[in-house]
């Protein structure tokens, strides 16, 4: 089973302009409205995928309406805990050039009560099997050590973890070993505390160094070059697929989809590899954050080249 964890869903409100004018009057050509937020992506791309999730968090106002019916139609699962205020509205500007710019809400205030009632939610879903999803930001009124506490707890009952978090929070995660996590490059730069672009063997020695911190798998996705997968016995970089490219908004969660639904399927190293290469490329080529189709991952699966990188 996995449950995804959105502490701070959002509607991504994706517009398409010819070329952004900072201070000046811009004109949009279209635009595109998705239930969103990190682990709603996983959910919706899981379910595309042929598996199955529960999707929680918090979800607030007219917007949480929409993403519970959008996932309601889906057919995934939800089980939100509802607070007051309103579900963000990310926005996202896209660019002739495919440039984008991100502006994201930071959501609403969470109490204590809502967020103990969250963890108890999550406390009754852990058990042996079952793989947690914890991605994206957090709202206001929670503090940056909750995904280690999460992680801490879930661990407890026999749950495994996949991470995707940035900054602060995600260096503070770690020091709970959650068993996989997708840091994408400037997170893992941000990691290693550097302010210029780290070479693979960078990536490479700090992914190994991850897994000493009781981390089994690491994907550093790449954006268009691709992405590495580390774990014990287990070293290999792949070239980005060759896609159109229309937003790469939601390519990461797409990947961590993939990884958790190999994760459920028991698929085997390279099949991971594949899928994930696939899936996220597959969600390159769909307009706003929209999840690829199976089929078109299934075509883009056969495309994947696997490199060694071990030394
Ligand atoms: N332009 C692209 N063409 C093909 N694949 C891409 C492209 N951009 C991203 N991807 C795929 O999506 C994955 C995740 O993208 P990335 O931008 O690294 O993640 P995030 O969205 O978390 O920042 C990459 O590792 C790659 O497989
Ligand atoms: O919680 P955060 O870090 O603000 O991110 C939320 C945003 O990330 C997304 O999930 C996309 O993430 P990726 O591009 O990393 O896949 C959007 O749907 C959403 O607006």
């Amino acid at each position: 089973m996995i449950v995804t964890v959105t502490m701070n869903p959002a509607i991504d409100k994706t517009v398409e302009i010819g070329h952004l004018i900072p201070g000046g009057l811009n004109r949009i050509h279209k635009v595109e409205y998705d239930a969103g937020g990190k682990g709603i992506n996983v959910s919706k791309t899981i379910r595309e995928l042929g598996g199955g999730s529960i999707a929680t968090g918090f979800l607030a106002g007219n917007a949480g309406r929409t993403i519970e019916s959008v996932l309601k139609d889906r057919g995934i699962q939800s089980d939100f805990v509802w607070v007051d205020g309103e579900t963000r509205t990310n926005t996202k500007v896209l660019e002739d050039n495919g440039e984008v710019t991100e502006l994201n809400e930071p959501g609403p205030e969470i109490t204590p009560d809502q967020l103990d009632e969250l963890l108890a939610r999550l406390e009754g879903y852990a058990g042996d099997g079952v793989l947690f999803v914890l991605a994206g930001s957090i709202p206001s009124g929670i503090s940056i050590d909750i995904y280690e506490k999460i992680i801490r707890l879930l661990h407890k009952k026999g749950a495994k973890v996949l991470l995707d978090a940035d900054g602060c929070m995600f260096r503070q995660a770690l020091d709970a070993g959650p068993d996989i996590i997708k840091p994408n490059r400037a997170e893992l730069e941000e990691f290693m505390g550097i302010d210029y672009r780290a070479s693979d063997r960078d990536l490479l020695k700090t992914a190994r160094q991850l897994l000493g911190k009781g981390v089994d798998t690491v994907a550093v996705s790449m954006g268009k070059s691709g992405a590495m997968f580390v774990r014990d016995g287990y070293e290999v970089r792949c070239p980005a697929l060759n896609v159109k490219a229309h937003s790469t908004v939601g390519a990461g969660d797409a990947m961590v989809a993939a990884l958790a639904y190999s994760f459920d399927t028991k698929n085997g190293d390279e099949n991971t590899t594949r899928i994930c290469m696939a899936a996220s490329a597959g969600a390159v080529t769909t307009i706003g954050t929209k999840p690829p189709a199976r089929e078109l991952v299934d075509e883009l699966m056969e495309q994947v080249i696997i490199e060694k990188i071990g030394e």
